[in-house]
């Protein structure tokens, strides 16, 4: 029940974006020292993450740092240092098998990762995709898996179009089962135009009409709108609530079905709105 419907990214060489998410209602930030960083600032960069994550002022927000790709010049040692400062999560983009996430497992335990330090890791590449039911079951220290569709797009020779392209909700719904299917949290990709709120609204609808547990974002502009697409509205609650009521009414009578506002209910569905109640009261407990 911990919300990720808001995960802004920062670049970790930017100290002005690190200073300001501090006050910014992302329910998690991703330090960034991957395609956000330059090559000659990467050194700085997992300086200013690393005394981001030990300045413990970043509130109720997640804190996840994004670490190099494995095989690139700056992994290991990226890797090295965010086990020691212990984040609530290492992202890792790329991935591509099981096998190195258990690599990946070993090597945070190498560096002495405390155990509140997950693993989130990202899907972003065809073999990934082809992989992505092993990858999401590898280990348990893996809760999070995250969408890199720009990643996709590049890798598949596609075309941003609005609404997405056949091939990238194909990758989005394949991995949502994958990921689902081992139990574990799952969120969507980017929006890149920062300065279109209509399009974010309707891509963060699309996100969480296919499932996804938040977005992830690139500037302060989106977090509210994720926040707002991503939590049971007013309306969703009062829905949930009635349903319950009258399932349980028609129970108490001996009925397994009854119709409410005009539609089937089932126990399935009951399940359903007590999971809507029960994030709506997580999210006013925070
Ligand atoms: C996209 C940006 C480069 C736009 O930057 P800019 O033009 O400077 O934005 P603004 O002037 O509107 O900024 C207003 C203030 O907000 C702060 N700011 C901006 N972005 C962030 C942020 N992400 N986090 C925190 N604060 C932010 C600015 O500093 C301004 O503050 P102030 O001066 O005090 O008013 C920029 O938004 C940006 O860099 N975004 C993040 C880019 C990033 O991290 N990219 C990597 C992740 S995306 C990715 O890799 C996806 C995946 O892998 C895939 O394959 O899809
Ligand atoms: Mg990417």
């Amino acid at each position: 029940m911990r919300p990720r419907r808001s995960v802004l990214y920062m670049p970790g060489a930017n100290e002005r974006a690190l200073e300001k998410a501090k006050s910014i209602d992302a329910d998690a930030l991703i330090l960034d020292l991957e395609d956000s960083v330059a090559p000659d600032a990467k050194e700085q960069g997992r300086e200013n993450v690393v005394a981001a994550v030990r300045s413990g002022e970043y509130g109720h927000r997640e804190l996840a740092i994004r670490v190099n790709s494995i095989g690139t010049e700056w992994h290991d040692a990226d890797v090295k240092a965010a086990s020691q400062a212990g984040p609530d999560a290492i992202l890792v983009p790329k991935v591509e098998s099981a096998e190195q996430v258990l690599a990946l497992v070993a090597a945070l335990e190498k560096h002495g990762a405390p155990e509140h330090t997950q693993l989130w890791a990202m899907i972003e590449t065809p073999r990934a995709l082809l992989h992505a039911e092993e990858i999401a079951a590898a280990h348990e220290r893996l809760t999070v898996v995250v969408m890199g569709t720009n990643d996709i797009v590049n890798e598949t020779y596609g075309l941003h179009v609005p609404g997405r392209n056949a091939t990238v909700l194909t990758s989005l719904a394949w991995t949502l089962l994958a990921v689902r299917a081992a139990g574990k949290v799952v969120i969507d990709g980017v929006y890149n135009a920062v300065k279109d709120p209509e399009g974010f609204e309707a891509e963060a609808r699309q996100g969480r009409e296919m499932g996804f547990d938040g977005k992830t974002l690139i500037h302060p502009s989106q977090v509210e709108p994720a926040n707002v697409a991503f939590a049971p509205s007013a309306d969703d609650v009062e829905r949930a609530q009635g349903l319950i009521d009258t399932f349980e009414e028609a129970k108490a009578a001996g009925q397994g079905v009854v119709t409410f506002n005009g539609k089937m209910v089932e126990e399935l569905h009951v399940r359903d709105a007590r999971r809507i109640l029960a994030f709506h009261e997580a999210l006013q407990g925070r």
